[in-house]
């Protein structure tokens, strides 16, 4: 499980604090949005979920470890094999074609090439853009741009899936699409639940959450 306890972040030192010493477990099986005003720290929280920057106060933990204080190549072990991210408008390579981008996480954990090609030609298959595995990601929709990157982090099984703005750009339908992917993929890490958590302003998301986390 997936939790903060007496959390906050500051950028600089006595600089603006985040947080406020926020308490919270972040429910397995289900998407959690994170919403709030510009500015209060939605994009800061799930890097700060994703041990991409250190608490300046209290803890992350995962499965009851405090994960935010561990030496930095546990920390990277951990976001390699536990933790999934998708980041604003895909933020795909553009010199890689999609299925290369997808399957590259899962290289970085130790798979081999085969079994890391096989995974995400399954999701690709399973998120609808399965034909669009040997394109360029300048030539997919900004719809089909934002299921890859969600293929691109479930392809390690992650226990935890950071989505930063995930539907930020996308019409209904595609903002439909993109949701429900994430809400399929809650359900499912090895027949695990796992825990999802969506930063967002967009009130379809909000409305469709599981649980809403109020910054
Ligand atoms: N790299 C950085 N260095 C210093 N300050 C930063 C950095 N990134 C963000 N901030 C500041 O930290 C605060 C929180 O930023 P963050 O992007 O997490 O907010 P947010 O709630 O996601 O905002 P938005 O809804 O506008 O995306 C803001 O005041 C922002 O200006």
């Amino acid at each position: 499980m997936l939790a903060v306890r007496d959390l906050a972040f500051a950028y600089t030192r006595g600089g603006e604090e985040l947080f406020d010493g926020l308490t919270h477990n972040f429910t397995p099986g289900a998407v959690t949005a994170v919403t709030g005003p510009s500015g209060r720290g939605k994009s800061t929280l799930l890097y700060v979920l994703g041990l991409m920057l250190t608490p300046t106060r209290g803890a992350v933990l995962l499965d009851g470890q405090d994960v935010s204080s561990a030496p930095d190549a546990t920390r990277s072990r951990v976001r390699a094999h536990r933790v999934g991210f998708v980041f604003q408008d895909s933020a795909l390579d553009p010199t890689r074609t999609v299925l290369d981008s997808v399957l590259e996480p899962a290289l970085y954990a130790g798979w081999s090439l085969t079994a890391a090609r096989v995974r995400a030609r399954e999701l690709l298959d399973q998120l609808g853009v399965g034909d669009r595995a040997d394109h360029r990601p300048g030539e997919v929709s900004g719809g089909q741009a934002q299921r890859v990157a969600v293929a691109r982090a479930l392809v390690t099984d992650p226990a935890v899936v950071l989505a930063d703005e995930p539907t930020g750009n996308l019409d209904r339908d595609n903002a439909t699409g993109v949701l429900a992917a994430l809400s399929a993929a809650a359900g499912t890490a090895g027949g695990t639940p796992r825990t999802v958590v969506v930063a967002t302003h967009d009130p379809f998301v909000l409305e469709h959450a599981d649980e809403v986390l109020a910054l």
